[in-house]
């Protein structure tokens, strides 16, 4: 089922076309990659689902019903620019955060102690958020996002700011999350993040919806029929076209393309040629499917 489905959306800031006719689907308990090159759209995007502003066309609907203030309950939401409260504590604010989004007081207290002590801050609890360094208030802003149990999180470049052992913690409970039955909809450009943990994605060009589906589904549209070769060689005349070696430590490794044989036929050829170390399809990264997908509508 899909938790959320955006039809026919349009949106223009002056004569800049934000979104056009944007068509998404997003299914339920999945995480959602929004990707998109700068000034894309995905943005404002996040900002119509968040009703921050409003759609010139179109409809936004979430579990079938048009997107209407009740919802905003049902999202979390970590913008790209944080917002904290500087002079508060980080226990008080987070209590205050939840507070805002419904919780009752004592239920908001047991969240914020619950997550506190889940993502190890429960030291921070009296500092004031200036106190912080930007990846510790990172975390809280986390956390204000998911205390009060989204249905949906909308979460742009959750990383950034976070050193590896923070980025790795944030992407378990992401994925934790989604387990639960969480949808996420995640907005980056790190395609190495896309790759880990996104299920499903779309990407966003020049206003305009121009792929989407599950990456798997995607990636395996994209396979070409080229094979990396690591081959100790005996001979210096390889019998392909097109290749380029490289030659590393006393390797030669290159990329092929099968050309219509089999591979049983194409590592028969090598054999005659060295001792072959590596042969392996090549199979497109999202990060190549992106820059692919930006270059072709660039020329169009
Ligand atoms: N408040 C605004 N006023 C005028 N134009 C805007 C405004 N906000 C966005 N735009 C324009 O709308 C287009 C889409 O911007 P948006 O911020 O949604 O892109 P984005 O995909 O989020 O980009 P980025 O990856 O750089 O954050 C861009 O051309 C941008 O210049």
């Amino acid at each position: 089922m899909d938790i959320l489905k955006v039809e026919k959306l349009n949106k223009k800031y002056g004569q800049q076309y934000a979104l056009t006719d944007l068509d998404l689907k997003v299914p339920s308990g999945s995480v959602f990659g929004l990707l998109g090159p700068n000034g894309a759209g995905k943005t404002t995007l996040i900002r119509i689902i968040n009703q921050i502003i409003g759609a010139d066309s179109g409809e936004v609907l979430i579990n079938e019903a048009p997107l209407s203030p009740r919802h905003i309950q049902n999202i979390g939401y970590l913008p790209e620019e944080r917002g904290l409260y500087k002079r508060m504590k980080v226990g008080e604010q987070l209590l205050y955060l939840a507070r805002l989004k419904g919780l009752s007081a004592s239920f908001a207290k047991e969240k914020v102690a619950f997550w506190l002590d889940k993502l190890d801050m429960a030291a921070w609890r009296e500092k004031k958020v200036e106190d912080l360094s930007k990846g510790m208030a990172q975390k809280v802003q986390f956390v204000a996002t998911v205390i009060h149990s989204p249905k949906i999180l909308i979460l742009d470049e959750p990383f950034s700011g976070f050193d590896p052992v923070n980025a790795e913690l944030i992407k378990n409970e992401i994925l934790e999350l989604r387990d639960q039955g969480v949808t996420i909809i995640l907005s980056t450009h790190r395609m190495e993040s896309v790759e880990l943990l996104c299920d499903h994605i779309a990407m966003i060009h020049q206003s305009r919806k121009v792929l989407d589906g599950p990456v798997k589904k995607l990636k395996n549209e994209a396979r070409t029929d080229r094979f990396a070769v690591k081959l100790k060689k005996y001979s210096d005349a390889l019998p392909f076209d097109n290749v380029l070696p490289v030659e590393r430590e006393g390797v030669t490794c290159f990329d092929l393309s099968l050309s219509g044989k089999s591979t049983n036929e194409v590592l028969r050829q090598l054999l005659d040629y060295g001792e072959v170390l590596g042969f392996e399809e090549v199979i497109p990264s999202i990060g190549e499917i992106f820059i692919q997908k930006v270059k072709e509508y660039n020329y169009e």
